[in-house]
């Protein structure tokens, strides 16, 4: 119902109308009508008894008007019995359809619109193997299994995380302490036969599992995905690689790692790697920690830009500073970020260049290989030193073809050269970090311009690592006596592996804050008397 009767008086009746407050009284047909959302929020009865002659003519009206009504649905009741016999079925829909656009007020027509389906078939069966877009196809759907809004799902379990061949199952997996499946690594997919929705970019996507025997035969697996015709490049281009690429981002993240280190034979021997330290837990300059975990993100999706300038894919770290202050953390914190395993190479034992090269071409993509002390496995003189030496040596030079000594078969210039050539290009997505507590020591060839992409300092403890380690260690942010240890920070050389201990001595945090703040004071008092502050 809609606003109905206008009297003679010039009154309009609104049953429906927005109604504001304020309004004039019903006696003058003007006031009522300017302010009709008035008489809209009141009841009928209360205007009628307000204005007698205006009330008779009001329920007049309203007769006429159900009367009206009465006729109007006795034709409809009888026009859809007559329609029910003589039209065919063909045409009742059409007329309902018609009918019920009608309704929706002239509402945009929805034309049929032409559907696309793709077919991801487990096996293609033409020799290529396993199809990989169907094993990440599955992994995606698992993670967007809603057990809330699927009448039938399939629930199973995951193999543990540190092995290696985790079965993915013959219809994706979702890490359920993750995703929140209930915990224990359970894995929900969609039954055979089973329908389930996903939606990108707001458009809607129909995914069905399917067989071609019977269930239990897995090569004959696959998987449609139904779509609106219109969306077909949309899925080529963004929907499917935006599949792909989340997909591999989960396994990275649930990834088990390992460090390899390298034996005497010259090749890895890897074991599980389960270093607790994150980028959360590494007390250190909080801007340069920003710093770094954007490099690193901008690496790893920097694919394209790799290809398109010709570089090889991959990044220098040079991590440096007094010993304690969180080099061999930082490497971890990396190693867990990204989720790569770690070759940690210990340069005596490769015997020669050629070990080396052995040594570094079997690594795979995504790894990271790490040469601690970087200073110490090279002769502490600079290679200009070295020359200079040479010649004034030269009689006591050994003949070129003379086998180097044991252990020091490898020369700088030969890591650089595998580290720049053979190394960086036959593998993708390789990070290398060289560790050092004296930077001045290094050779030049190391330092110049583009040899390490970024040389990041640690420090001794800052006021903003020390707050990092207490919260970590005593999930707190505040103490009486944080004003005066910040003090002290700011007076002392204290690395964080000496905080990290002063801290751990106590699970009382007054009595672990106390022995801290007399550890620095001590300190300061040694500085002053110029006995040396550092620790
Ligand atoms: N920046 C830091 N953040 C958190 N913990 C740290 C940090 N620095 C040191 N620690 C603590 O001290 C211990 C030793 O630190 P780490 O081995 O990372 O230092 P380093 O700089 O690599 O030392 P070295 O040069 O002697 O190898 C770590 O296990 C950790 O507990």
């Amino acid at each position: 119902m809609v606003g109905v009767g206008e009297g003679d008086d010039g009154i309009a009746v609104h049953s429906r109308t927005v109604l504001r407050p304020t309004c004039a009284s019903l006696s003058s047909g003007r006031s009522v009508c300017a302010s009709r959302s008035c008489v809209g929020k009141m009841d009928l009865s209360t205007v009628v008894a307000s204005s007698p002659s205006y009330g008779s003519k009001a329920v007049d009206a309203y007769k006429k008007a159900a009367a009206t009504a009465a006729t109007v649905t006795a034709y409809a009741v009888l026009a859809r019995g007559v329609a029910r016999e003589l039209l065919p079925d063909e045409l009742r829909d059409a007329a309902r359809w018609a009918a019920s656009f009608l309704l929706r007020g002239g509402a945009r027509m929805r034309v049929p619109r032409r559907r696309r389906t793709f077919v991801i078939r487990r096996y293609d069966g033409d020799g290529y193997g396993d199809n990989s877009l169907f094993e990440d196809a599955c992994t995606y759907l698992a993670t967007r299994v809603d057990p809330h809004a699927m009448s039938r799902v399939c629930l199973s379990r995951r193999r543990s995380r540190d092995d290696d061949d985790v079965d993915y199952g013959a219809f994706g997996y979702c890490d359920g302490d993750k995703e929140g499946g209930g915990g224990g690594g359970h894995v929900m997919s969609m039954e055979v036969g089973a329908s389930m929705d996903d939606l990108f970019e707001g458009v809607e996507f129909t995914w069905t599992s399917m067989t071609n025997c019977d269930g239990h035969d897995r090569q004959a697996a696959s998987l449609e995905l139904s779509f609106d015709a219109e969306h077909t490049d949309m899925v080529l281009r963004r929907y499917v690689p935006f599949i792909t690429a989340s997909v591999e981002d989960a396994r990275r993240r649930d990834r088990a790692l390992k460090i390899f280190s390298c034996d005497n034979g010259g090749s890895w021997r890897g074991s599980s790697y389960h270093h607790p330290a994150t980028f959360d837990t590494l007390a250190m300059d909080p801007e340069l920690k920003g710093s770094i975990v954007a490099d690193l993100d901008r690496f790893l999706k920097r694919k394209e830009y790799y290809r398109r300038i010709g570089k090889a894919w991959k990044r220098g770290y040079l991590l440096y500073g007094p010993p304690g202050t969180g080099k061999s953390s930082l490497v971890a914190a990396i190693a867990n970020y990204l989720r790569f395993n770690l070759y940690d190479l210990d340069l005596s034992k490769a015997e020669s260049n050629s070990t080396l090269q052995c040594l570094l071409t079997s690594m795979p993509d995504k790894s990271i290989l790490v040469i601690e002390d970087i200073d110490c496995c090279f002769s502490a003189i600079t290679r200009g030193d070295r020359e200079k030496n040479a010649e004034q040596n030269a009689d006591e030079r050994p003949p070129p073809d003379a086998p180097p000594p044991k252990g020091q078969g490898i020369t700088l210039s030969g890591l650089l050269n595998f580290v720049d050539g053979l190394w960086s290009t036959s593998g993708e997505q390789r990070i290398i970090i060289f560790t050092t507590n004296y930077k001045d020591r290094l050779d030049a060839a190391l330092l110049r311009p583009g040899r390490m992409d970024m040389h990041v300092y640690m420090g001794y403890c800052c006021w903003e690592a020390f707050k990092t380690l207490a919260r970590n260690y005593f999930l707190t942010d505040d103490h009486p006596l944080f004003p005066e240890i910040r003090e002290l920070l700011s007076e002392v050389d204290v690395t964080p592996a000496t905080v990290s201990e002063m801290l751990l001595r106590s699970e009382d945090v007054d009595v672990a804050l106390q022995g801290l703040m007399e550890c620095l004071q001590e300190k300061k008092q040694g500085k002053e008397i110029g006995k040396g502050g550092k620790a």
